[in-house]
């Protein structure tokens, strides 16, 4: 009697339910504006976990790689660079996907009338509120301390770091004077040491902290052509899903594993709730790999938290960072960004060089004349300005989260399309060579010169943002307007408070109003005096709440890329298996694209041969 009760309650409220989501739904699609900027439907809302899990494409939700492969369909199919998004549950809901540059600058640059949807991130909590999961009051007062630590002696540092550790990578992992050299360096999927490289170069400018390269993975090298002298450093423990060892305790986990773990599964901690996870060794137990993964995952975030603390423990009882002694230049020393987010939350924002920045402007002013910025000072003082270790903790990890597999992704993608791209790479050696001739090490002071290894990052980044979708919302009942690309004709469409917008940085970057031939690997659109399309270029997003280590990202792919093309000519490893693909086929293994955390590389085998 009870359940039939219960069956019949059940199906009336899907009925209700039913009928509520068609009256909705007949009346949204009604709308002449929706019907022009029409997109897809699907059943769960766009922009939600439950896509961040579906990752397939679906008419269930509109997974991450939907993002991905319907790059510009939609927008071809209606002919505007906007597309209504519509989801069904737990109500009808219509969420506009841009990919019109005039509108996405307009929403950047309005962050009071845009705000950050700031939901999706409220999981990125564990360690502490942090700069990217608040908005308002909140966000302005860890801009405030934070963005400081991004300071030009922190670049210079990143700079340094980097050649210090790829050259220490060269000669202990790839062996570079010890191999003779007709040997070459053959790399099952160069992701991996692409990671190695970010990471480390991570830690230490964020920590001051030089990661040893003794026993890294180094299981995706061999030699073509080994010498019987040739041994390679002993391998670390692998960590794939293949590996299905348990981990007992956080202290056993490197920092390397720690993050390996959270990128690859990063998703079970968002979606599995904390108590369960605390229990997963009984809660997993009859799916043994899921089971293991979530033990791996917890004890990778309480790893971390050790780490993290730790260092925060050192700091304030006076231990500052010593391995910058090992740099070429002592410039940078003691910039690292802890220090100096330390520095900067001691002295309400300042650095030693009296700059301190300023929300509200979204700019550096002189520290005395912002003091006296009447009602701008006084919001900033009467709101408590210092952040606690938690919020310390909070914003350092975010620095980690945000920084690592966007970088190593980057210049993975950027070498895959060089290897692919043989004439754009000897033209970029060239360069190199011009800038740093004679076998030079390139310098800081050279940076601004390498204007073909930042156009070719540049470029990379265009075709393969690691972020391909910002999300915003209206903070107010409002309305928006967009001009057809080809009739120039303008719609204004009105939106409600709270409605979502998705400004989609691979829709932008791929639009072919403001590209010229966009899916072309092309670094000269990026080079000094090409008038390329500003605002078709959201990699970093832009305004106030655009990335705040785009220097840093910037500065540390040039370095990397240009050391490696420097040192090494690179090409695609030749496999038997795809002996008769054509350069179309061969592009597309090659840059084959998964969308985990950011935007991933499925599998690039390269070949580095030694230059003369
Ligand atoms: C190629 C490398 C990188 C790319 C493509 C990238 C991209 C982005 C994007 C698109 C955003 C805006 C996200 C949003 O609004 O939802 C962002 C924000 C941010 N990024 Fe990056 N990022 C990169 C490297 C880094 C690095 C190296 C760091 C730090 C070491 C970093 C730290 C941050 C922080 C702290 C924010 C939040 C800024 C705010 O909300 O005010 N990023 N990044």
């Amino acid at each position: 009697m009870a359940t039939q009760l219960l069956w019949t309650l059940g199906l009336g409220v899907l009925v209700v339910w039913a009928v509520r989501t068609w009256i909705q739904y007949s009346a949204l699609t009604g709308k002449a504006y929706i019907r022009r900027l029409r997109g897809l439907t699907t059943f769960f809302a766009n922009v939600s976990y439950v896509s961040a899990v579906l990752r397939s494409s679906s008419t269930l939700c509109l997974g991450h790689s939907q993002i991905w492969f319907n790059i510009r369909r939609w927008y071809e199919t209606s002919g505007w660079d906007v597309s209504a998004a519509i989801s069904l549950f737990p109500r009808v809901k219509v969420a506009y996907f841009v990919s019109d540059p005039t509108l996405s600058k307009e929403i950047t640059s309005s962050r009071t009338e845009y705000p950050k949807s700031t939901e999706q991130y409220d999981v990125l909590r564990f360690f502490g509120r942090n700069i990217v999961t608040e908005e308002g009051e909140e966000w302005k007062k860890y801009k405030k301390i934070c963005a400081p630590a991004f300071s030009e002696r922190n670049n210079r540092l990143v700079w340094d770091y980097t050649l210090r550790i790829i050259s220490d990578f060269f000669e202990e992992v790839w062996l570079l004077d010890k191999v003779p050299n007709d040997t070459e360096v053959v790399i099952e999927d160069f992701k991996i040491p692409s990671t190695q490289f970010t990471l480390r170069i991570l830690v230490a400018a964020a920590f001051g902290q030089l990661l040893p390269w003794k026993n890294v993975n180094t299981s995706y090298t061999s030699f073509s052509n080994p010498s019987p002298e040739i041994k390679l450093p002993p391998e670390a423990e692998t960590l794939g899903p293949e590996n299905q060892t348990v981990v007992t305790s956080p202290e056993e986990l490197a920092i390397e594993e720690i993050f390996e773990i959270i990128s690859q599964d990063l998703v079970l901690k968002l979606v599995i709730p904390d108590w369960l996870l605390r229990n997963a060794e009984w809660a997993f137990m009859p799916f043994g790999n899921l089971r293991n993964r979530a033990i791996k995952v917890r004890k990778a975030f309480e790893g971390l938290r050790l780490y993290m603390q730790n260092i925060i423990t050192a700091r304030t009882n006076g231990v500052t960072s010593s391995d910058s002694s090992l740099l070429p230049s002592d410039s940078g020393k003691g910039a690292d960004l802890f220090s100096n987010l330390i520095e900067a939350n001691e002295n309400d924002g300042a650095l030693d060089d009296g700059q301190v920045w300023d929300p509200e402007l979204g700019e550096y002013v002189d520290a005395d004349a912002y003091k006296s910025l009447g009602n701008r000072t006084k919001t900033a003082d009467n709101a408590n300005t210092k952040l606690t270790d938690v919020e310390l903790m909070g914003n350092i990890f975010i620095f980690l989260l945000g920084g690592h597999e966007t970088t190593a992704h980057t210049v993975c993608y950027a070498l895959a399309l060089l290897a692919l791209y043989q004439d754009e790479q000897e033209k970029l050696f060239q360069h190199i060579i011009s800038v740093c001739p004679d076998g030079q090490m390139p310098t800081y002071e050279d940076l601004p010169r390498l204007t073909r290894t930042m156009a070719v990052m540049q470029e990379t980044l265009r075709l393969y943002p690691p972020v391909i979708g910002i999300p915003k919302k209206a903070a107010n009942d409002t309305s928006f307007t967009t001009k057809n690309p080809i009739t120039e004709e303008k719609l204004t469409i009105p939106i409600e408070k709270g409605t979502q917008f998705v400004l989609h940085v691979l829709g932008v970057h791929y639009n072919p109003h403001y590209w010229n031939d966009p899916t072309r690997f092309n670094p000269d659109r990026f080079m000094p005096g090409s008038n390329w399309p500003r605002d078709a270029f959201l990699p970093f997003s832009a305004g106030a709440r655009s990335c705040l280590g785009k220097r840093f990202a910037e500065v540390e792919s040039v370095a990397i890329i240009s050391l490696l093309i420097l040192k090494y000519k690179v090409r695609v490893k030749e496999e038997e298996q795809f002996n008769n693909e054509t350069f179309e086929e061969r592009k597309e293994r090659v840059l084959n694209t998964d969308n985990g955390l950011t935007l991933t590389p499925v599998r690039v085998p390269l070949v580095f041969t030694q230059r003369e």
